[in-house]
């Protein structure tokens, strides 16, 4: 079927093949086009996957990898790897939300993408997503749109990836106490990725509200304690996770046990807070992007601490990882990770449709 489409398309491109059609679709490389040419010199549409399909072909095993690399490459600062610019954003003051613009290109990879972010502090009545995204992915040279995807599922994965990434890092040897504060979308996305790339013996849930965290402890069916404050879920817990939409600290450094690791997610604009400025004055402090943290993170920016390294500087080996001090990475989201989390979903869902 597919091949059929191919062949249609590299006719109305008007592509000459002096071939009889029994070719695979593989073979494109012989006549030096790739399917992206053809389909972007015949103008056809960008494939259109969405949330169900995102989730079925983006599995943790294959995307962590890709994001480390990723990570590594962006914080070598060669623009042949990585340009990214720190994401703009449009205030939606009348939704209490703003529009995120993630553009990111990878020269030697030949992947361009931007993903479009609105993410949103609603109240507790609505229903509506805190974080509603799309990736787009296209040919850098024909700058043709080959694929447009649903952005949250590869938010929520991506970021959950990152975080694993740091935890691998900077997580003490021996690590056993996982606690996850809030009980949204990232927090199942990081139980998920902590509980199936790391081990943990125990795993605590607290939210601000009892019901959110006896819900998300159904929904994963794993074992999870409940916790009725922030310190009794946090208090002698080897990792901790923090993923709220709250925009004043949650976490205080006198609960935290010297040498944990603090994966620290929401508070992504300069005046939002999760972390106390005790916690940040005590832990040396990673970032995904050092420019991204000293331009959004509340929690960086009023504490005035310094960013020791971006993670990438810990992959590439130029900066240390501290495991037995305390240690936060404070995540922002980088369009880069969108960036390779969508063409790996575009090249799993080539394969597949390869197959048909
Ligand atoms: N660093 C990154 O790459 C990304 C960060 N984020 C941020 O992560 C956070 C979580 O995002 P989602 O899970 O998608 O949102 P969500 O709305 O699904 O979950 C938010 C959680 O925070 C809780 N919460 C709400 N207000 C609170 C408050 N005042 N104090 C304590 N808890 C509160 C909610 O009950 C819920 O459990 C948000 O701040 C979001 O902006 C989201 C995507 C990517
Ligand atoms: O990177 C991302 O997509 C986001 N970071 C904060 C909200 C959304």
């Amino acid at each position: 079927m597919f091949k059929k489409a191919l062949l249609r398309l590299l006719n109305a491109a008007q592509i000459p093949l002096d071939v009889d059609s029994n070719f695979e679709p593989n073979q494109l490389s012989q006549f030096r086009i790739s399917v992206s040419e053809a389909a972007a010199m015949a103008g056809a549409p960008p494939v259109i996957i969405w949330e169900r399909e995102v989730e079925s072909l983006l599995h943790y095993k294959e995307l962590i990898p890709r994001l480390e690399e990723a990570l590594g490459k962006f914080s070598s600062r060669d623009s042949a790897e990585v340009i990214q610019p720190v994401r703009s954003t449009v205030p939606l003051q009348k939704h209490n939300g703003f529009l995120g613009l993630m553009p990111t290109y990878m020269e030697n990879d030949g992947v361009l993408s931007t993903k479009l972010v609105c993410f949103y502090n609603r109240g507790a009545g609505s229903t509506l997503p805190s974080v509603s995204a799309t990736v787009l992915l296209l040919d850098p040279e024909s700058g043709h749109m080959k694929a447009v995807m649903d952005g949250e599922a590869i938010t929520n994965m991506r970021t959950a990836g990152a975080s694993a990434i740091s935890a691998k890092l900077l997580m003490r040897h021996g690590a056993e106490v996982l606690a996850i504060l809030g009980t949204g979308q990232q927090a199942l996305s990081h139980y998920k990725a902590f509980t199936e790339m790391l081990s943990f013996k125990e795993v605590r849930v607290w939210n601000h509200r009892r019901e959110g965290a006896e819900k998300f402890r159904r929904s994963v069916g794993g074992p999870v304690t409940v916790c009725g404050s922030v310190e009794e879920a946090v208090r002698g817990a080897d990792v901790i996770v923090t993923v709220t939409r709250s925009i004043e600290p949650v976490l205080c450094g006198r609960w935290v046990k010297p040498g944990a690791h603090v994966a620290a997610v929401g508070a992504c604009r300069p005046d939002w807070r999760e972390l106390d400025d005790s916690l940040m004055k005590e832990a040396v402090v990673y970032a995904d992007s050092r420019e991204g943290a000293m331009a959004e993170s509340g929690d960086v920016i009023l504490s005035g601490v310094e960013v020791f390294a971006e993670l990438g500087d810990v992959i590439n080996g130029i900066k240390p990882a501290y495991r037995e001090k305390t240690t936060v990475f404070k995540s922002l989201g980088m369009g880069v990770e969108d960036a390779v989390a969508a063409n790996l979903v575009y090249e799993q869902w080539k394969a597949k449709a390869y197959k048909l």
